[in-house]
């Protein structure tokens, strides 16, 4: 299978006058449909990599291939073109706008990207929270709603351009465990049937296992795989 996207030799070190470097020579490659997760302690570079790979942040040696493309030499607008084309982000906090219904909230990546909403766009949003179980509250202010219920919005949301990446940080940091898991397995369930590329931080070695492979940050080093 291909691979979606690839790192090569990724350092990352922060700071001007004392530099800290948080990323060590990471190599990794990502075949297109799979579902993988990331573990590690806390300040181990998660969150640092997870940047890096959404073009959020910007290595300091090293090359990332997304699709093919080498990305190290585009400019911010590429950039931006790139990521608002091809990836989806689902946070901890989802920054949901909260003057916004549930409707409107999944409806944004599209307005960005078109500058406008089709009636095409309406259908797939509303298939969308179909899918993830939220056709009841569809009109709700985004306040007006659970965490978990929040939560598969901001999914929802992540999959209105169906981007081929999809990242997540913590998706479920702020959830219980019953809930933790509803929403694991609707994003495996999307996983089969989008065919898109998850990669997820998660604290939850019991979660990590679902995936098809568990990467290991340790001290900035990818430490093991079982791909
Ligand atoms: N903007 C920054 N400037 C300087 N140091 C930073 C910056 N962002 C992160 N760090 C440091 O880089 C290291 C890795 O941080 P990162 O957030 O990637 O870890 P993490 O594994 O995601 O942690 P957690 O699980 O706690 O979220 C930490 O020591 C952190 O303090």
């Amino acid at each position: 299978m291909a691979n979606i996207l690839e790192l090569r030799n990724i350092n990352k070190i922060y700071g001007e006058k004392i530099k800290t470097q948080v990323l060590f020579d990471i190599n990794l490659s990502f075949e297109e449909s799979t579902f993988n997760s990331i573990i590690g302690a806390s300040g181990s570079g998660k969150s640092t990599l997870m940047n890096i790979i959404g073009t959020l942040d910007r290595a300091t040696s090293g090359e990332v291939f997304v699709d093919g493309r080498n990305i190290s030499n585009m400019n911010k607008n590429q950039l931006a073109t790139l990521r608002n084309e091809t990836i989806g982000f689902i946070f901890q906090f989802h920054y949901l706008l909260p003057e916004f219904t549930v409707l409107e909230n999944i409806l944004i990546p599209y307005r960005i990207k078109h500058n406008k909403v089709t009636k095409e766009a309406l259908n797939r949003a509303n298939d969308l929270i179909e899918i993830v179980g939220l056709t009841k509250v569809k009109n709700n202010k985004a306040t007006d709603i659970s965490g978990g219920q929040q939560q598969r919005a901001a999914i929802a949301r992540s999959l209105i351009n169906s981007p081929r990446i999809i990242l997540g940080d913590e998706p479920t940091g702020n959830l219980d465990s019953e809930t933790t898991e509803t929403v694991y397995n609707l994003l495996k369930e999307i996983n089969r049937e989008f065919k898109s590329t998850f990669i997820v931080i998660t604290h939850d070695k019991r979660i990590a296992e679902k995936a098809d492979r568990i990467i290991e940050i340790k001290d900035g080093r990818n430490h093991a795989t079982n791909s």
